[in-house]
């Protein structure tokens, strides 16, 4: 039996609902193996990011020629990288390793409004990392940033899609939870450089969404891992966390994690 191996490179965050671990938990319920290299340790609960430690880029560099030069990977994400130093780093690794499947989500931002990667720090995600991207997996705020314009309707969506395309994403899945519409129902909308597909869900009344977007960004990565397509990976990634925002686990005074094993449960009891 092939065991499908899949990498994190993303901050670690102590609450349990994003970044390492919530990556980590979404591999596990998904079947892939997962591996991790921390760029960062966060303190952080449901009420916000209390501290944030980097990492050396040695330290970075370490973890994953640890993984690289043993293990190997499948498939691997990035989560929050927050340096120009570390992406430099990231994806020099990711091109030594010739990895290949390769899905960016790239965090600027925490629920809470602390800044996971410096604001200075966005040219460089943009030149170095979206290149490598095999897929690209920003929310809307993280979109308008990376393209310079502003996102309203679904047309600049779409727009925005073809711009990261031309930066060098071979896939764009821009997540629509941001949407300023606020609509009962929510669209994520994958783009391939050719075609754009819909994916639409129905929008949860929570304030139980810290993780969503590392969740959401973990679920395609162990996909890919296994061999599946990006538009295999897509749909499976959506049901995964919906399940996980709507078999909500009440944890936490703020912003709680998402159930990561809401998607086994539910197909077990089928
Ligand atoms: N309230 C919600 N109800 C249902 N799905 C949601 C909700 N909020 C986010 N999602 C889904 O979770 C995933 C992450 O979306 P989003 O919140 O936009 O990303 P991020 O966490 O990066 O800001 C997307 O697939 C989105 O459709
Ligand atoms: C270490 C770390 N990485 C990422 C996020 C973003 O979380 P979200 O998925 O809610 O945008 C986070 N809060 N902490």
């Amino acid at each position: 039996m092939t065991i499908a191996r899949a990498l994190t490179i993303a901050g670690s965050d102590s609450g349990g609902g994003a970044g390492i671990q919530a990556d980590l938990k979404t591999f596990q319920e998904l079947r892939a193996f997962g591996m991790s290299a921390i760029t960062a340790v966060t303190a952080q609960n449901t009420l916000g990011v209390q501290g944030i430690y980097p990492m050396s880029t040695e330290a970075v560099a370490q973890q994953i020629d640890a993984i690289g030069e043993d293990l190997g990977a499948d498939a691997v994400k990035t989560g929050m990288l927050f340096s120009s130093e570390i992406i430099v780093c990231v994806a020099e690794k990711l091109q030594q390793y010739k990895w290949e499947k390769v899905v960016v989500d790239p965090v600027m931002i925490a629920k809470g409004g602390a800044a996971l990667l410096l604001k200075e720090s966005i040219r460089a995600l943009k030149q170095s990392l979206l290149p490598l991207a095999y897929v690209v997996t920003p929310n809307i705020p993280e979109a308008e940033l990376l393209t310079d314009m502003q996102i309203i309707s679904l047309e600049d969506r779409k727009e925005a899609a073809r711009k990261l395309v031309a930066y060098g994403a071979k896939h764009v899945v821009m997540k629509g939870g941001h949407d300023p519409a606020e609509a009962d129902e929510i669209v994520d909308l994958l783009y391939d450089g050719r075609d754009f597909h819909e994916f639409r869900s129905e929008r949860k009344a929570t304030r139980h969404t810290h993780g969503t977007g590392c969740t959401f960004a973990a679920a395609i990565t162990a996909e890919l891992a296994k061999g599946y397509s990006v538009i295999d990976a897509v749909p499976v990634a959506k049901a995964f966390i919906q399940a996980a925002i709507e078999d909500t686990l009440h944890l936490g005074q703020g912003h709680g994690p998402t159930n990561h094993w809401a998607y086994r449960e539910r197909r077990n009891s089928q």
